[in-house]
């Protein structure tokens, strides 16, 4: 089934195509035709450029939108930092630095929290680089249980790749709005505004923050010009406005957030910042829905790397090594034969933070890896199936055989060497202190040596 089976219906239409150029308009004929910037913008709207990249940046990479809207995004007030006990993503103080250790990390499921909305509900749990040198990454986990209200949020330190595990979000941006369910994943770019509501309760997920870059599809090779997560299944808003002029002066004031090199400040302005009645361009938020994605692996022998499931890659500028690769591991045959079935023990240059959407996984079968949890394997960390799968791996009937049926696990996979939170270490109270203990310290020997008598 190359879709997902969602229990929430989506109200929302999308325009398709994965790095595309889209044009949209709410109101007919708002959108200026053959220039972008005319000395009057139809229906009285301003025109303003939001830049994804260097003005000069390459064609092929080059990325920007043109927006016409009743009010410029410069028409607000000064920004001050939010009290700092209220919000969980700095790093840069003694107290919330990023800590670097080689142990295999494991996290318990963490908790829902229906005591805040989306800002208030991420958590930096790791990272490395830095946004303002706009170099690295950012792991969020997000947990909320209220609207935002009249507010929205943008943040300014890179591209936000959602990973939805548990409730809907519905995501209002200044471009046009998007669902964004379980098993579905949203890109918004850096700087976008937008404001998030729960209709369908809490909602628990992953962030991987791109301070660097975009997301990009990954090269085919030769697999050929079909496969993995194909173009036409990113799907993008329409362009929706909301107009306050008839609203009474309170009614019209809004919070804008921003979060900046990690830190969140706020501000306010006296007009709705969802005014945007048509756009055109490239640098948009989208949704891709994993259940789409087209599985490819090996028909004959031996375990392929992951890198085949590779849905979206934040490259570094050294090709082929990302500073983001949003894997997943899908359910799918497998029929290899004479072969070792589950992920091969391993040390990775890259580190890998990984969980469950839903399900189970092939390489833990021993318990302990549960949806909304985590672990980290961090750069040449060891790692692999626990006790539990290998022995279960080692000697099952290789006949074919459909695995993760029902389940998604993904990998944010990156050439950093990432540091864990103190949130993360610490005061979730999610790490697992038993991992090792419980996944390899019981692998039992089975070599005998054949030079002894
Ligand atoms: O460690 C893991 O479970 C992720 C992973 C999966 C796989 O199929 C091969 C390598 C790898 O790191
Ligand atoms: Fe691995």
């Amino acid at each position: 089934m190359p879709t997902t089976n969602f229990s929430h219906p989506d109200p929302y239409s999308y325009q398709v195509g994965f790095d595309s150029y889209h044009e949209t308009e709410a109101v007919p004929g708002a959108l200026p035709v053959a220039q972008n910037s005319p000395q009057k913008v139809p229906h009285g709207l301003y025109a303003e450029k939001l830049s994804g990249t260097a003005f000069t940046a390459p064609r092929h990479e080059n990325k920007q939108t043109w927006v016409y809207r009743i009010l410029p995004a410069a028409a607000h007030g000064n920004f001050v930092e939010e009290d700092a006990d209220s919000y969980h993503t700095r790093t840069t103080t003694e107290t919330s630095k990023l800590h670097h250790i080689p142990n295999q990390l494991r996290w318990d499921p963490f908790d829902l929290d229906d005591t805040v909305d989306w800002v208030h509900g991420l958590h930096l749990v790791a990272g490395s680089g830095d946004p303002t040198t706009k170099h690295g990454l950012g792991i969020l986990l997000y947990a909320a249980g209220k609207d935002m209200g009249r507010e929205a949020f943008y943040s300014a330190d890179g591209d936000f790749l959602i990973v939805a595990q548990h409730g809907a979000l519905n995501i209002q941006t200044e471009l046009g709005k998007i669902l964004v369910r379980p098993n579905e994943i949203c890109v918004i770019p850096r700087g976008v505004r937008y404001r998030v509501t729960l209709p369908a309760g809490p909602v628990r997920g992953y962030v991987c923050e791109l301070y660097q870059g975009h997301f990009q599809l990954p090269e085919l090779g030769p697999i050929g010009s079909n496969g993995l997560a194909n173009s036409r299944d990113f799907q993008a808003p329409v362009a929706a406005f909301d107009d306050d002029e008839d609203e009474q002066d309170e009614a019209k004031e809004y919070r804008l957030y921003s979060k900046f090199n990690n830190r969140l400040f706020s501000t306010t302005q006296d007009h709705t910042p969802f005014d945007i009645v048509a756009w055109h361009g490239n640098y948009y938020p989208y949704k891709y829905d994993l259940g789409r994605f087209n599985t490819i692996g090996t028909v004959s022998y031996d375990h392929p790397d992951p890198s085949i499931f590779t849905v979206l890659t934040g490259a570094s500028d050294h090709v082929g090594t990302a500073i983001a690769d949003f894997v997943i591991f899908p359910p799918r045959w497998l029929v290899a034969e004479n072969t070792f079935r589950p992920p091969w023990y391993h040390r990775n240059t890259m580190s890998e933070f990984m969980r469950l959407i839903t399900g189970d996984y092939d390489a833990k079968t021993g318990g302990g890896f549960r949806p909304a949890g985590a672990s980290l394997h961090n750069v040449m960390s060891a790692h692999g199936p626990d006790m539990h799968a290998f022995e279960g791996a080692s000697n099952a009937d290789l006949k074919p055989q459909k695995i993760g049926e029902g389940s998604m696990a993904f990998m944010f996979e990156s050439s950093l060497m990432v540091g864990v939170s103190e949130w993360g270490l610490k005061t979730c109270q999610k790490v697992q202190t038993d991992y090792n203990e419980h996944s390899w310290r019981p692998l039992k020997r089975h070599f005998r040596n054949p030079n002894k008598g």
